[in-house]
């Protein structure tokens, strides 16, 4: 569990996040979501220590974060696992040797052992037998695969995503989310997806925290999001004119709680 107590920052005389708090819970997929600008991505980097809160309390099953010196972040680190917009691979190297990655830097494992560990871990995201392509030889759902592969080498206790299926189309996209929620899941990972797709928001949002120019405007799961009256959020969800007319038909059905993009 991570959970932020008044998480404030500022870059000069700009408030980018003010007195955030929020608890993202095990075995849940946890969403941020916002407009372009409303701070998610600022939120995410203090979060795994990229950026400096200007104040609050980041707490990873109870341990202060921001208090911790450089040794103990940098052990605390090796828990986290991340998923980047790009998938972020290393474009001369193998799939395998991507996935090992991670491995190679911070496991005693031997050769032999972070090559099991490394194909186990494709073969969870199903992707058995790319070991020897390169990420150019992919498609962007897969490359997406490998990161979430690499990300899981270490058995990461908290897993970060950010902006996990830009750039896909929405069936691909639902894989990717169906297999972050089901590793999540199976892992009992602390995991934290800033999204802008609200296919993830309908489909995967066991806790979402909506940012508004830097403060928490509502939080909820997303059998809430349809019924909700913050206008803020429906006016951010429900942005187009088909959306918008989905929601009202499916108010006045009362179907609330089954809606789904
Ligand atoms: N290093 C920085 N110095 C100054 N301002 C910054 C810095 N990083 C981010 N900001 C500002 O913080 C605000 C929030 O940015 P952030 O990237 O978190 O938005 P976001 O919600 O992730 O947007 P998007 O969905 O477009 O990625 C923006 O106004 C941005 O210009």
């Amino acid at each position: 569990m991570i959970e932020i107590k008044n998480l404030c920052k500022s870059f000069g005389d700009k408030e980018v996040l003010k007195d955030i708090s929020a608890v993202f819970e095990s075995g849940k997929t946890n969403l941020i979501i916002g407009q372009s600008g409303s701070g998610k991505t600022v939120l995410i980097k203090n979060l795994v220590g990229l950026l400096e809160p200007t104040g609050g309390e980041v707490l990873y099953d109870g341990r202060n974060f921001v208090a911790m010196d450089k040794k103990e972040k940098a052990s605390l680190r090796r828990e986290m696992g991340m998923i980047f917009q790009s998938a972020a691979l290393f474009d001369s190297m193998t799939v395998l040797e991507n996935v090992m990655f991670p491995l190679d830097m911070f496991s005693s494992m031997t050769l032999r052992e972070r090559i099991h560990r490394a194909r186990t871990c494709l073969d969870r995201v199903n992707l058995t037998g790319t070991d020897h392509k390169f990420p150019g030889e992919l498609s962007g759902g897969m490359q997406k695969r490998v990161a979430i592969a690499r990300a899981i080498s270490l058995n990461p206790k908290y897993l970060f995503c950010d902006e996990p299926n830009s750039g896909l189309d929405p069936k691909t996209s639902l894989v990717i989310d169906q297999l972050l929620h089901s590793i999540t899941h199976e892992f009992g990972i602390t995991t934290i997806i800033n999204t802008h797709d609200m296919n993830s928001v309908m489909g995967i949002g066991e806790n979402i925290i909506f940012i508004y120019e830097g403060h928490k405007e509502w939080e909820g799961v997303s059998a809430q999001v349809m019924g909700s009256d913050n206008k803020r959020l429906t006016d951010f969800i429900f942005a187009s004119d088909l959306l918008k007319k989905m929601r009202k038909a499916a108010l006045e059905k009362g179907k609330t709680e089954s809606f789904t993009l």
